[in-house]
C-alpha cells in the first residue's frame, strides 16, 4: 500500500495487469494516456514495484536538483548488464568501483566546448559534406547513412568498422526497450541481439589491432581509464553500442523533421535562406549563433518530437516538495506530455511554429519543462556537439538546395527507449543544385579548426 504523502495513485482498468497492458499496447504514448489526471505528479503500482510520472514543469525542476537521490546510474548499469550483455566481472566494476565515475567525468570533458569536441565537430560536419551533392533519394536513409558514417570516422578514425554496421546499430536502438528487460531478448529482440554480438566482435578487432591511435579523445579516454581498471579488449568492444548509437539515433530524426518541415512551408524556407545569406563557405559554425530563427526552428522541431521519457531511480526516501517519494521506485518524466500541453505552451501547442522559441530566453524554456538534453548531473554531454552538426548540416542544405518532395508525414509508434520521434516512413525525395550555387562544395570551421583530412567522394 501507498504511504499517503506519496504522489496520488491512478489505477488501470483492469486490475494488476493493466498497467503493463497499456504499456505493451501504446508504449510511451500510455504515459500520455495517463497524464490527463491533474496531479502533477502520481504513482503507477506494478505489482510490488512503483512508477511515479512527472508530468509539471516544477516537479520535473526539483526531480532533476536530487541528483544525488534521484539518479540515473543505475539505468546505466542495467543497460550494461541486460542490453549490452556484460558479464558478471564486468558489470561489478560498474556496481563497486569509481569506474562510473571516472567515465562520466570523460564524457562530459570531453565533448564540452574546447579543442577536442571543435576536432570531432569539424570531422563530423566535413564527413557530412560528401553527402551534401545532388541526388534521388530516401531522405531518412540518407540521413541514417551520413550520420553514421560520419560519427564513426570522427569518433574512431578513418579506418573503422562502422560502415559494415550501421543495421547493427539501429536496430539495436529499435529494440531498446526490449534488451533492457534482460529475459528472453534472443526470442523478442533477435536483431537488436545480433547487432550488439557483431558490433562487440568488431571492435575488438578494432581495440586488438590498436586502431584507436587515431580516435577521437572521447574514445581513448574512455579506453585509457577501462584499462586502468583491468577492463580488456572484449569489455571494450562490449561497451561499445552505447557510444555508437547515443550521437545519431536523435540527431538523425532531428534533422530529417527540420529539412521537411522547412521545404514543406516556402516563407519559412525563404526567410532562412534570407537570415543564412551571411554564412560563406567554408562555413564558420561559430556564425550559427547568429541566426536566432534556424535555432527557433531546431527548438521547435525537439519540442515536437523529442519525446523521449527522462528516467530517475530513487536511490533512498526523498522529499518533493510535499511528496515522499520511497526508495527503489523508478521516476518517468515524459517529455512528450510537457512539451505538448497546451496549459504551458498556449491552444497551439500541438502545432509547428518555427518562430516559437524566438521571444523565449534560456530560463523562459526551463520553466516550461522543457528538457530536451535531460537536465541535472546527467544533461546530454552531446548537445554542443548536436547542435553544431544538425544547424551546420540544415544551413548548407538550405542555401545549397532545393528538394522536390519534401511534406510533412506522421510518426511510428514511439517505443519506450526512444528519444526522437521517427517516421512512419522514408521520403523519396530529388536534391538539386540552387541556382548560383552550382559549383558549390561545401566545407566546415569549426571554433578555428579546420578539417586536414584527405577528401573522399561518396
Ligand atoms: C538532438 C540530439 C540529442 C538529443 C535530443 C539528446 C538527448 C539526450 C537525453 C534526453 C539524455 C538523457 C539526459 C537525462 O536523463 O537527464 C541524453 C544522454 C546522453 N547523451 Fe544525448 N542527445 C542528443 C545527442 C547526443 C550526441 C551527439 C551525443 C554524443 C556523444 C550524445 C551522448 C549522450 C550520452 C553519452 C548520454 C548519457 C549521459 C550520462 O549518462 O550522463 N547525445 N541525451
Amino acid at each position: 500500500s501507498l504511504d499517503p504523502d506519496e504522489p496520488p495513485i491512478v489505477l488501470s482498468r483492469i486490475p494488476f495487469i493493466g498497467h503493463i497492458l497499456g504499456l505493451v499496447r501504446y508504449q510511451i504514448g500510455y504515459f500520455e494516456n495517463l497524464s490527463r489526471t491533474t496531479h502533477p505528479v502520481f504513482t503507477l503500482k506494478i505489482f510490488d514495484s512503483r512508477i511515479y510520472v512527472v508530468k509539471s514543469p516544477e516537479y520535473v525542476a526539483l526531480t532533476l536538483r536530487e541528483w544525488k537521490t534521484l539518479t540515473f546510474d543505475p539505468f546505466t548499469t542495467a543497460f550494461v548488464k541486460n542490453a549490452l550483455g556484460a558479464p558478471p566481472d564486468v558489470v561489478e566494476v560498474f556496481e563497486k568501483t569509481m569506474y562510473l565515475t571516472e567515465i562520466h567525468t570523460k564524457m562530459h570533458g570531453a565533448l564540452s566546448i574546447g579543442p577536442d569536441l571543435a576536432k570531432s565537430n569539424v570531422r563530423v560536419l566535413n564527413v557530412l559534406a560528401r553527402y551534401l551533392v545532388p541526388q534521388e533519394t530516401n531522405l531518412y536513409s540518407l540521413l541514417r547513412e551520413a550520420y553514421t558514417i560520419a560519427m564513426g570516422e570522427a569518433f574512431y578514425g578513418p579506418d573503422n568498422p562502422v560502415p559494415g554496421l550501421i543495421d547493427e546499430i539501429w536496430d539495436f536502438e529499435d529494440d531498446l526497450g526490449l534488451m533492457m528487460i534482460g529475459f528472453f531478448q534472443r526470442i523478442v529482440a533477435r536483431k537488436a541481439c545480433r547487432g550488439q554480438k557483431r558490433v562487440s566482435k568488431a571492435f575488438k578487432a578494432y581495440y586488438d589491432a590498436g586502431l584507436d591511435k587515431n580516435a577521437n579523445e572521447l574514445i581513448q579516454g574512455r579506453a585509457r581509464i577501462a584499462r586502468a581498471y583491468n577492463l580488456d579488449n572484449t569489455a571494450l568492444g562490449i561497451f561499445e553500442m552505447a557510444i555508437c548509437f547515443a550521437p545519431i539515433t536523435n540527431v538523425v530524426p532531428t534533422v530529417f523533421w527540420m529539412l521537411t518541415y522547412i521545404y514543406a512551408d516556402a516563407d519559412l524556407l525563404r526567410a532562412l535562406r534570407h537570415e543564412l545569406a551571411f554564412l560563406g563557405n567554408p562555413l564558420d559554425t561559430d556564425k550559427l549563433r547568429s541566426c536566432p530563427l534556424l535555432i527557433s526552428t531546431f527548438q521547435e522541431i525537439q519540442r515536437l518530437k523529442q519525446h523521449g521519457n527522462a528516467v530517475r531511480w530513487v536511490s533512498a526516501d526523498t522529499r518533493l516538495d510535499g511528496y515522499l517519494l520511497k526508495k527503489g521506485a523508478v521516476m518517468q518524466i515524459p517529455s512528450s506530455v510537457l512539451n505538448t500541453a497546451s496549459s504551458v505552451w498556449g491552444p497551439d501547442a500541438g502545432s509547428f511554429n518555427a518562430r516559437r522559441f524566438l521571444d523565449l530566453d534560456d530560463k523562459k524554456t526551463r520553466q516550461r519543462g522543457y528538457i530536451p538534453f535531460g537536465g541535472g548531473r546527467n544533461l546530454c554531454p552531446g548537445r554542443h556537439l548536436a547542435f553544431t552538426e544538425a544547424l551546420g548540416f540544415v544551413a548548407a542544405f538550405v542555401l545549397g538546395f532545393d528538394m522536390q518532395g519534401a511534406k510533412i508525414i506522421g510518426a511510428r509508434t514511439h517505443k519506450i527507449g526512444f528519444g526522437a520521434r521517427k517516421p512512419e516512413r522514408d521520403l523519396k525525395v530529388s536534391i538539386r543544385r540552387r541556382a548560383g550555387f552550382e559549383d558549390a562544395k561545401w566545407s566546415f570551421n569549426v571554433g578555428g579548426e579546420r578539417d586536414a583530412a584527405p577528401e573522399q567522394n561518396v
